[in-house]
């Protein structure tokens, strides 16, 4: 790949004495990497909705051309995170993502401080389009470091810890917004230089602390390290990959990664569709005051720690490792509680709270698990193309149509009509999640018979 981002390479073996509590604080090191690391890409992601009131009010751009605007960073977003994906997986992680990041604050500090930048829809669109690219580059990076260095029985618990970065960061951005207007005679648009400075500040910290593999360390594959090897595991999988093997050997034919990848479209559905529009549902539908709207929209997003943390945990020591049983259970709760948010009558705020916040609970555990799910289907070299592809689908066409069609369909049939939409999601990714447990189970039974032919 480009040179600055070329696989760092693999160094002489360390003395076998070294390697055990080496692996032990290069893993502390690369967890607090990716973790911090995430949170900051999230920082400058979201941004972006707190400085459009006063956009409206300042220029007078409609509600609908900041949401065209706004819908380029779900383009961007799900186009790059499976091409840069690609890419990522050929490239070093610690320049790979701190470079992500420090472009996607320089976007921010342009909204910041240049005029022009929120002058036109046309160059917000643009800027915004340029923002979801970079930000394309956080999550298969991450991926990248956590598949190889966590082995395939330990990714569960570490993948949900990590996945909750993104609550962090999605959470604090608020906070950083009233810092911000104290720190800054009330300028609002400190919403967007505030958290480009931290962000800028996270990419040097990732920079220092970030490695590419084990064995560009000295230490061997996890797989060894670990005694863990996945079922389909060989040798040629320590070797970096092609773009061209990567397509046309790992993904295009893997029925199992299209099968998820469908389902989270669907997934992100619901994501995106009960968030972006809680706050017009619960204020036009259950008459909730703009504070107490506020407060549900937060608390649906921390409520997706713990759920996230207990969906991983669950799928490792319950499931024994499998990812398609938990997602269907967790999907098949979330059901339940988009219908209570749905039918419960107007005057009951609570139960209209806890809806929504069993909701957030239920539904980052699925969205996880599909991408662990998706660095598990490919080879560990691929990984982060497989997790991109996962998030092609979310993005292009959940995302997007959690915006578009639900409020179209919103407009035209009522909210009733809108809710059939998010309940059929549901049941289209319990389906899909369903024919991939059952392809999954299929491949165990073949490998089992083949190997007990063996024995034989
Ligand atoms: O929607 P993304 O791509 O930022 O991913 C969010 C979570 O990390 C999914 O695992």
């Amino acid at each position: 790949m480009f040179g600055l981002f070329k696989p760092a390479m693999h160094r002489a073996r360390l003395p076998d004495g070294q390697v055990d509590s080496t692996y032990q604080r290069l893993r502390w090191q690369l967890f607090a990497g990716i973790f911090f690391g995430y949170a900051g890409y999230y920082l400058v992601r979201k941004n972006f909705s707190l400085a459009m009131p006063y956009l409206i009010e300042e220029y007078g751009y409609s509600r609908g051309d900041l949401g065209v605007a706004l819908a380029a960073v779900s383009i961007a977003y799900g186009l790059s995170k499976f091409l840069m994906g690609s890419v990522s997986d050929r490239s070093n992680p610690r320049y790979f993502l701190a470079a992500g990041l420090s472009m996607s604050a320089i976007v921010m500090l342009c909204f910041g401080f240049m005029p022009w930048a929120t002058s036109s829809i046309a160059a917000m669109f643009i800027l915004l389009f340029l923002n979801g690219w970079f930000q394309g580059m956080g999550w298969p990076a991450c991926g990248r470091t956590m598949v190889h260095w966590w082995s395939r029985k330990e990714r569960g618990e570490v993948v949900s810890v990590w996945n909750v970065a993104h609550n962090v960061g999605g959470g604090l951005i608020g906070p950083m917004f009233l810092l911000g207007l104290w720190a800054f005679n009330d300028d609002w648009r400190s919403a967007f230089y505030v958290p480009a400075f931290f962000a800028l500040l996270v990419a040097v910290f990732t920079l220092l602390v970030m490695r590419d593999t084990p064995q560009s360390c000295g230490l061997p594959s996890i797989e060894e390290h670990k005694d863990d090897y996945p079922d389909s595991y060989d040798a040629s999988h320590e070797k970096e990959m092609t773009a061209k093997e990567i397509f046309f050997k790992y993904l295009f034919n893997n029925k199992l990664l299209w099968f998820i990848a469908i389902a989270n479209a669907f997934v992100y559905l619901i994501r995106y569709g009960v968030l972006d529009w809680a706050p017009v549902y619960l204020s036009e539908v259950k008459h909730f005051t703009v504070d107490k709207s506020s407060w549900a929209y937060f608390l649906y997003e921390w409520a997706g720690i713990p759920g996230t943390l207990l969906c991983g945990w669950m799928s490792d020591k319950f499931f024994k490792g499998r990812r398609a049983p938990a997602g269907i259970l967790f999907m098949a709760l979330v059901t339940v509680a988009v219908l209570v948010y749905w039918f419960n009558p107007a005057g009951n705020p609570t139960v209209d709270m806890a809806a929504l916040v069993a909701i957030g609970f239920l539904i980052y555990g699925p969205v996880m698990l599909i991408g662990l799910y998706a660095l598990e289907l490919a080879p560990k070299k691929a990984a982060g193309t497989a997790a991109g592809l996962t998030g092609l689908f979310g993005y292009l066409g959940g995302a997007v149509a959690a915006n578009a069609i639900l409020g179209y369909t919103v407009d035209h049939f009522g909210w009733d009509g809108g809710f059939m939409v998010l309940t059929a999601s549901c049941g289209m990714s319990i389906f899909f999640l369903t024919l991939a447990l059952i392809g999954e189970s299929r491949l165990h039974r073949e490998k089992e018979a083949g190997q007990l032919e063996q024995n034989a």
